[in-house]
């Protein structure tokens, strides 16, 4: 649905050149809700914006329904940028209008008639729950109000392509989980695909099926959430995925882990999907010769999975923990030994 190959970019600014996109590429399939994350300055927005026409790459290409938005004309991209909505941070309303009138706007541009108009209004209203406030200034509006008036209005050309750009960064976390909510209704009952640029790991958790990760102008890493969550290879992604899932040993307890007198290992188990129903931890125990000491355990939901971390301490000889890691690789579980320092 949407395909960037090798885009590179490069700004020219008063401090010299800036590499904006180095050979990125990432590909959005129907259905997607495809979440691009990387901290200030990653090159997030220029990616954004090379998909919905408003900045060219200095090379590679960028298809949109198998189009190359490079070959269009003026005309034919007009028409494709039609069935792409946006979605903005700070919502981009005209405060003095009412909230009917700023849903109503890429479709009075487009010079609609009426009955189309307040029809349309009326459906995408409903369906971001804001029937209430149609006749309502946008500037008595709280901030998730707002941004579903963003939202209500990207929908008015019923898109099929939605671009998010860090919709939720200026709301607070209630707040943000609603509109991801509604993000994820518009994926599921519109069909709509979202492509989506954050900083916060935490939407990306919540609502992507996929993720890519940049930093400094290029994707360091990209795939299924599941996928990236589990096995993070960048240290960025590591970081991120750090403020959502702790999978440290927690800190007050690292100085009796270090006072056990025996050999020992300790391990970091991640359980995904279906190996969170293996029996993991009671075939470790018995292993003869190994004591298994639980160090630290979180939970967390990860789309429709859940994801649990279990830090161990496998007290034995090396032979007998080898074997003990035998057990837990055997049952599909994500292993990695952890130093302790
Ligand atoms: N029009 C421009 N002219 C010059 N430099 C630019 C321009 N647009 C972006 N840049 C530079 O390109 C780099 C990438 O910027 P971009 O806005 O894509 O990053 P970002 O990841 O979206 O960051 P943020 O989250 O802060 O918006 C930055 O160093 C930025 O200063």
């Amino acid at each position: 649905m949407i395909k960037v190959e090798h885009t590179n970019k490069t700004f020219s600014g008063k401090y010299g050149e800036v590499h904006a996109l180095q050979d990125v590429s990432i590909h959005v399939e129907k259905g997607d809700i495809y979440g691009i994350i990387g901290f200030s300055g990653a090159g997030k927005s220029t990616l954004l914006r090379l998909v919905n026409g408003l900045e060219t790459p200095d090379s590679g290409t960028v298809m949109v329904h198998d189009q190359d938005l490079g070959s269009l004309k003026k005309a034919e991209l007009r028409k494709l940028r039609r069935k792409i909505g946006m979605v903005f941070q700070q919502f981009n309303l005209l405060d003095s209008k009412t909230v009917f009138h700023n849903i109503a706007l890429p479709l009075i541009l487009e010079k609609a008639p009426k009955d189309v108009i307040e029809e349309k209004v009326n459906e995408v209203l409903r369906f971001v729950e804001l029937e209430d406030k149609k006749d309502t200034y946008v500037s008595q509006l709280s901030g998730g109000q707002k941004q579903r008036v963003g939202i209500a209005r990207a929908l008015t050309t019923t898109p099929d392509i939605l671009l998010c750009d860090e919709a939720t960064s200026a709301l607070d976390p209630q707040t943000t989980e609603s509109i991801l909510k509604l993000l994820k209704k518009i994926n599921k009952e519109m069909g709509v695909t979202i492509l989506l640029i954050t900083h916060q790991m935490q939407v990306v958790q919540m609502i992507c099926n996929k993720v890519a990760v940049m930093e400094n102008g290029k994707v360091v890493e990209s795939g299924s959430v599941l996928d990236v969550f589990g096995k993070p290879q960048a240290l960025v992604t590591k970081r991120f995925v750090q403020t959502v899932i702790n999978d440290q040993i927690p800190e007050s307890i690292v100085s009796l882990v270090k006072e056990q007198k025996e050999h020992f290992q300790v391990e970091r188990l991640k359980f995904i999907g279906s190996s969170v129903k293996r029996p993991v931890i009671s075939d470790i125990c018995q292993v003869e010769g190994i004591v298994v000491n639980i160090l630290g355990a979180t939970v967390q939901e990860l789309q429709e999975n859940v994801m649990c971390v279990f830090i161990l301490q496998l007290i034995g000889s090396e032979d007998k923990i080898c074997e003990a890691e035998k057990q837990i690789d055997a049952n599909g579980v994500i292993r990695e030994r952890v130093e302790v320092i």
